[in-house]
């Protein structure tokens, strides 16, 4: 029997992240995928669906400007867009490939790479099948499973991943569907609905059972999303309850029921389905060798490892995050934890999300929500985009950052939160920050090239130091400044047109 130091289950971004990491420590690896290299990392997830959403937004930008300069429409062609979305996924899928196949070739001591499904048969044991019907059992020290997760299905929509489609299905699609209704507005839902919408060929109607969309963000990220996606041309359906959704004579029929007793009936071409993801934990065989599993199907795991001493479980089978980087970092944690690194325990409090709307939203640390439910106190202070000089000049002033800090002398970073152009790339300093439990000091005295849109942040964090350049007693509606108790409770930091300084 083959024996090796790790084995690795999952191709995705955590699996081949906790593989390379094992590689560096020069452990003999066994790395394990069934299906693709990448995961939903690169099909039918993060690379796939970003290439269309770049594409989306450099064809709405386009729209926008011409229109203005009284040019002529444009019009995509969604197989032009399919092709190009392709061409990405195959750039990504030939460097992922290539890179295990020579890693084989030039550490074949170390690196196995096997296609293969995997099960556990113990502990110390995985059972490997090959597509062809062949099987071999390996032993390994250590395992890692990383098989990830899949769209979540509701039982009583009968979804074929061609009218009625998950994530997995979308490029399935041979043109832009005339009409469409996303049900769940979390981050896919709105993702594709902001896709759609830029593109300008699809009427995008959306659904979620919660009272606003984007329901695990603050109320005013919610809003604003709300605005932007309608202003986009997408109508979102509120105050109601999805009764039914079927398939009738190849189109999509639906029907809400709304909270004042109404229902009303609506057919559309295509329905997307996107109501958060389930982990592949079935067949996997970690039940029957003692890990064990969440009512919800997460695996129950201290640090990255479970309740069997040597095997660990990354990325988007745990209960945390379910974003590539996260998935990454676990892994690699995983892997240097197994073989006596002695790396610090996993924190999330610094973890940057990006949601991929119209203009991005970005994110690190705690929001309001958060913040208030565990009754810690804070300040929170907002600018609008349109008192930033680079977002005037771009002609795009939609957008805000907001960040919170602790209500006391050090003002230490708890979160930050930002809608508008580049605010992925802006949020990063302050990511920084908080990852080093730095207060707001050094933020406000760094030097930022002009006209950069990270210089809003700046102002934020002088304005909390009552330094501002442009004062927030004047400028009331675009800088905000208040602070929140430990019951939740508002209070204004510009009272009688003066600003409260700690
Ligand atoms: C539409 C969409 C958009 C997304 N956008 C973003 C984004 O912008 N940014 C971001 O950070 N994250 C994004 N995500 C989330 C991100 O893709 C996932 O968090 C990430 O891929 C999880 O990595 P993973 O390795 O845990 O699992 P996966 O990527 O799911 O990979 C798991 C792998 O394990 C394999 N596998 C399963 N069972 C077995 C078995 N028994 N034997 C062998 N192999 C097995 C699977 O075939 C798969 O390849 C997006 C997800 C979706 C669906
Ligand atoms: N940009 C990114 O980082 C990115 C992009 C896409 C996906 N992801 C990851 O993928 C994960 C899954 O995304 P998702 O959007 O499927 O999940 P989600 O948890 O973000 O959102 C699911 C939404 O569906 C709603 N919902 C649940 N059940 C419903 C029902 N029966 N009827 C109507 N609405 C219902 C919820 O209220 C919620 O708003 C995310 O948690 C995220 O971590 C990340």
């Amino acid at each position: 029997m083959n024996r090796f130091d790790i084995c690795v289950i999952g191709g995705g971004p955590a699996g081949y992240a906790a593989a390379m990491r094992a590689l560096d420590l020069n452990k003999r690896v066994l790395f394990v995928e069934k299906n693709k290299i990448g995961g939903a990392g690169v099909y039918n997830g993060a690379l796939s669906s970003k290439t269309f959403w770049e594409l989306s937004r450099d064809v709405s930008l386009a729209r926008k400007r011409l229109q203005k300069y009284a040019c002529t429409e444009i019009k995509v062609d969604f197989k032009e867009i399919l092709n190009d979305v392709k061409e990405a996924i195959f750039l990504r899928k030939v460097q992922l490939e290539t890179h295990i196949l020579l890693l084989q070739r030039k550490k074949k001591d170390l690196f196995s790479y096997i296609k293969a499904e995997a099960r556990l048969v113990s502990a110390n044991e995985v059972l490997l099948k090959k597509s062809n019907g062949d099987e071999e059992i390996i032993s390994a020290d250590n395992i890692v499973l990383a098989t990830g997760s899949r769209p979540r299905k509701l039982a009583h929509i009968p979804i074929d991943e061609k009218i009625i489609v998950t994530s997995d299905g979308i490029e399935c699609f041979t043109d832009f569907p005339e009409s469409m209704v996303i049900l769940g507005a979390g981050v896919i839902g709105c993702e594709w609905a902001t896709i759609f919408s830029n593109f300008g060929r699809t009427k995008v109607n959306l659904i979620d059972k919660a009272d606003r969309i984007l329901p695990f963000e603050d109320e005013d990220i919610s809003l604003t999303t709300q605005t932007n996606l309608e202003d986009n041309g997408v109508t979102i359906h509120k105050n109601s309850q999805l009764v039914r959704m079927e398939i009738k004579n190849g189109r999509v029929e639906y029907e809400l029921r709304y909270k004042d007793g109404r229902s009303e009936i609506y057919n559309v071409e295509k329905a997307l389905v996107s109501v958060g993801r389930v982990p592949n934990t079935e067949n996997l065989g970690a039940k029957e060798v003692g890990v064990v599993i969440n009512d919800n199907c997460t695996v129950v795991n201290e640090d990255t490892r479970t309740t069997v001493a040597n095997i660990y479980a990354v990325g988007d089978l745990t209960s945390d995050f379910a974003l590539a980087n996260v998935g990454e970092l676990e892994g690699r944690h995983a892997v240097e934890k197994m073989f006596g690194l002695n790396p610090k325990p996993l924190t999330y409090k610094n973890i940057s999300t990006i949601m991929f709307l119209s203009p991005e939203t970005a994110g690190v640390g705690m929001n309001e929500q958060e913040a208030r439910s565990k009754g810690i106190p804070y300040r929170v202070v907002s600018i609008d985009y349109s008192l930033i000089p680079r977002a005037i000049a771009m002609r795009n002033t939609n957008g805000f950052f907001k960040i919170l800090v602790t209500n006391d002398e050090e003002m230490k970073i708890l979160g930050m939160r930002a809608v508008g152009v580049h605010a992925s790339s802006a949020i990063q300093a302050v990511a920084l920050l908080i990852s080093m439990d730095k207060g707001i000091e050094e933020l406000a005295e760094l030097i930022h090239p002009h006209p950069s849109i990270i210089e809003g942040i700046q102002e934020c964090v002088r304005m909390l130091k009552g330094k501002s350049i442009l004062k927030p007693e004047i400028f009331k509606d675009m800088l905000k400044c208040r602070g929140c108790n430990e019951k939740g409770e508002y209070f204004e930091l510009v009272q009688n047109d003066t600003f409260t300084k700690i």
